[in-house]
């Protein structure tokens, strides 16, 4: 691969764009593991109360200061400020860089991010967008494109597949041919420029992706022919979807906790978008476990890393939908803490 600094003055950035849990952490660990030529610096921009995504990604970077993460809020709205002064400070020490990936949340609108970029002359002059790319969770990206939004707001879904120029059609282990098929045409009615590369766990050829310089102003144009106009007023209302994080000390009671989340995907699953925990559970010494969830689909499993000697077993869970009741996941959490009168 070329580096950027070879072929202009200008880094790269890659936006990583895709559903809640379509697999943009996945493709950000991957991208890290599997090329070793370039210097990569990773912007994380996680939405929920509780960050859990910048730890699994640094457990993939050589340097855990690669990884800048921007909380607390969507860096397509109420962190597009923040996502400025990021990238305004880094210019700096930009060359330090091959390439930028820039992880956006679930529920971030590309354009924001596209207009942000191309428009304000501290990253126009630093940065370029070499790729937009999409993941699409092939089970569950339907559904979310079905959805009816509120008069006046954009479908989030629909945004994120219509910006891109890349689009991974992941999880295709967890969908039949014909549904994959039925599904790529839907895209590509959506968008005809993108190219649609199918993967399992996100794993892209990266010749594919990466250093291409893709992005194709003139596709989005031809999207939305109002684009540098329309962006003034934000049509983005992520908060029609609720956060809930909720952290604890202590060790959970490992069957309490998989009949609590087996009730709660039975019964909550269609508006259960995403389910992510760090958790320690009594008698399993430091294993440290992670949880994933997306809709009715757990992924569970140790942690790469364990708790570190003297470490604190903080719980850390974060649920991502609608209707979501706090105070009872909260009680439900709590109940699930190990005490010694409930290990008979
Ligand atoms: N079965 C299956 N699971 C996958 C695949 N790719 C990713 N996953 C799982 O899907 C879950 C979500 O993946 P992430 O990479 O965290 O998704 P994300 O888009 O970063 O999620 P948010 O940051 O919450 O929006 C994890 O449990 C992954 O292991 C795939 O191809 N097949």
């Amino acid at each position: 691969m070329t580096t950027a600094t070879d072929s202009n003055d200008l880094t790269p950035m890659t936006v990583i764009t895709g559903f809640l849990g379509a697999g943009k952490t996945t493709f950000v660990n991957y991208i890290l593991k599997e090329q070793n030529e370039w210097k990569i610096c990773v912007l994380e921009n996680e939405f929920g109360e509780v960050s859990i995504d910048d730890g699994l990604v640094a457990e993939s970077l050589d340097s855990p200061e690669d990884i800048i993460t921007m909380d607390n809020g969507c860096v397509c709205c109420s962190v597009r400020g923040d996502l400025v002064r990021t990238l305004g400070q880094m210019a700096k020490r930009r060359k330090e860089f091959d390439a930028i990936l820039l992880e956006t949340t679930g529920l971030a609108d590309p354009s924001a991010i596209i207009y942000t970029i191309q428009t304000n002359p501290k990253l126009s002059d630093n940065y370029f967008i070499d790729s937009i790319v999409c993941l699409a969770d092939a089970k569950h990206l339907n559904q979310h494109l079905d959805e009816k939004k509120p008069e006046g707001a954009i479908n989030e879904a629909l945004q994120q597949v219509a910006f891109a120029d890349k689009i991974l059609l992941n999880k295709t282990d967890l969908v039949t041919k014909e549904e994959k098929d039925t599904l790529k045409q839907r895209l590509a009615k959506i968008n005809q420029f993108a190219t649609v590369i199918e993967t399992e766990r996100s794993r892209a050829p990266l010749d594919k992706i990466l250093g291409l310089n893709s992005f194709n102003m003139e596709s989005i144009l031809n999207f939305d022919k109002d684009f540098f106009e329309n962006q003034e007023v934000s049509k983005h209302q992520p908060e029609l979807v609720e956060s809930v994080g909720i952290q604890f000390e202590g060790e959970l009671h490992a069957q309490y906790f998989n009949m609590f989340m087996m009730d709660l995907l039975r019964e909550r699953a269609t508006d259960m978008y995403r389910t992510k925990g760090l958790l320690a559970f009594h008698g399993q010494g430091d294993v440290k476990f992670v949880f994933q969830g997306v809709h009715e689909q757990i992924n569970f499993g140790p942690a790469k890393e364990p708790w570190a000697a003297g470490e604190k077993r903080m719980n850390k869970f974060v649920f991502i939908g609608k209707n979501l009741n706090r105070k009872e996941l909260t009680d439900s959490l709590m109940n699930c803490l190990y005490k010694e009168e409930s290990s008979e």
